[in-house]
């Protein structure tokens, strides 16, 4: 499928013995976007998953856009194809919609995915983005994959991206941590203007304690006003401002209530109170890479 969906199914932290029966209700209830990565180990449970679908005869594989991404410790030209062939086997696919560069930064490649030192910073590697992208440009060239983009690359990285010398492709999409809490207005539009589509991780505000997003007033009081749910609310909030987003769910009720979000539309006066509880709040800071050269967050967006 050439366009990205406007909402996919977010796959971090949905085990293994969950996940497949996830992609399978969220293919009957009409998902063709599923988002994943090496670094969340379930990518063969998923493919279980839609090579059945497939199989039934429910879905097609060209209705489906299946992302992965390429982990920090596989930044180096050589592995590049092997690290994208190893997500395709998982997946059982021939092929990827997408592939994204997880994380701006290299790694210390080995068995470990977060290679750390005595003082438990990340071990980073010598690559360069810049590098590993002409790897990623090389998949485009050979059929493994459709399109290719970034993810957590702020605005200066991404520029460099597209003043590369000789770019072949450009990405397609920037995935970034995006929801009212952290409303990325700034990379928002640096990305749009560029003709790079933004793509919200963490949608409703993630897993972890202490961050009660869907409990937040104003959204309660949008989510009534409504009669929708407040994660409905945060997704259609990603769709008006033309942001592709990825919410997780391993539970049928919520994965059906995350993409019944096409019948209503919020107002202009919600939008500007959704957006007005922004306060710069990101969830995922990676703390342990923060002395790496390429930490992304060190600079405003
Ligand atoms: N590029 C990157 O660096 C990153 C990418 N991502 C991607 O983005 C996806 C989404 O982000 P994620 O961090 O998972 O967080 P989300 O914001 O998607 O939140 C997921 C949490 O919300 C719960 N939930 C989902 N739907 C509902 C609902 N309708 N009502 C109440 N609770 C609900 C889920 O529980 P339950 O499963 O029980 O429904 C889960 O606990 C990831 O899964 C991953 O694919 C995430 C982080 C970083
Ligand atoms: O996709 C991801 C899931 O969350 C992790 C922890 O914040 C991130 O490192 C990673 O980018």
């Amino acid at each position: 499928m050439e366009k990205i969906p406007a909402v996919g199914l977010g796959t971090w932290k949905a085990l293994p013995g969950e996940v497949i029966n996830a992609v399978k209700v969220a293919i009957d209830m009409g998902y063709r976007h599923f988002d994943c990565a090496y670094l969340y180990h379930n990518e063969n449970e998923i493919g279980e998953a839609i090579s059945s679908k497939i199989q039934e005869g429910v879905v097609k594989r060209e209705e489906l856009f299946v992302t992965s991404k390429l982990w920090c410790t596989h930044h180096s030209k050589s592995s590049v194809e092997s690290a994208c062939t190893k997500s395709l086997e998982a997946l059982k696919l021939d092929y990827l919609d997408l592939y994204l560069i997880h994380w701006p930064m290299g790694f210390q490649s080995g068995d470990k995915d977060l290679p750390l030192d005595e003082n438990g910073m990340v071990i980073p590697s010598d690559t360069n983005f810049l590098d590993t992208w002409e790897a990623m440009e090389d998949l485009v060239v050979t059929g493994l994959v459709k399109a290719i983009g970034v993810s957590n690359f702020n605005s200066e990285q991404l520029d460099m991206l597209l003043n590369k010398p000789n770019l072949r492709f450009k990405p397609l999409t920037n995935q970034i941590e995006c929801h009212p809490y952290l409303t990325q207005e700034k990379l928002i539009h640096f990305c749009q203007d560029r003709d790079v589509c933004v793509t919200a991780y963490r949608p409703l505000g993630g897993s972890s304690k202490g961050v009660e997003l869907m409990e937040d007033p104003v959204i309660q009081r949008i989510a009534k006003e409504h009669k929708k749910s407040p994660s409905q609310i945060l997704i259609r909030f990603q769709i008006q401002r033309k942001v592709i987003t990825i919410p997780k769910s391993v539970t049928p009720r919520h994965i059906q209530e995350n993409i019944k979000v096409f019948d209503f539309e919020l107002t202009e006066q919600d939008m500007n109170d959704l957006l007005a509880l922004n306060k710069n709040l990101r969830l995922a800071t990676l703390p342990i890479s923060k002395n790496h050269k390429d930490y992304p967050f060190h600079i405003e967006y």
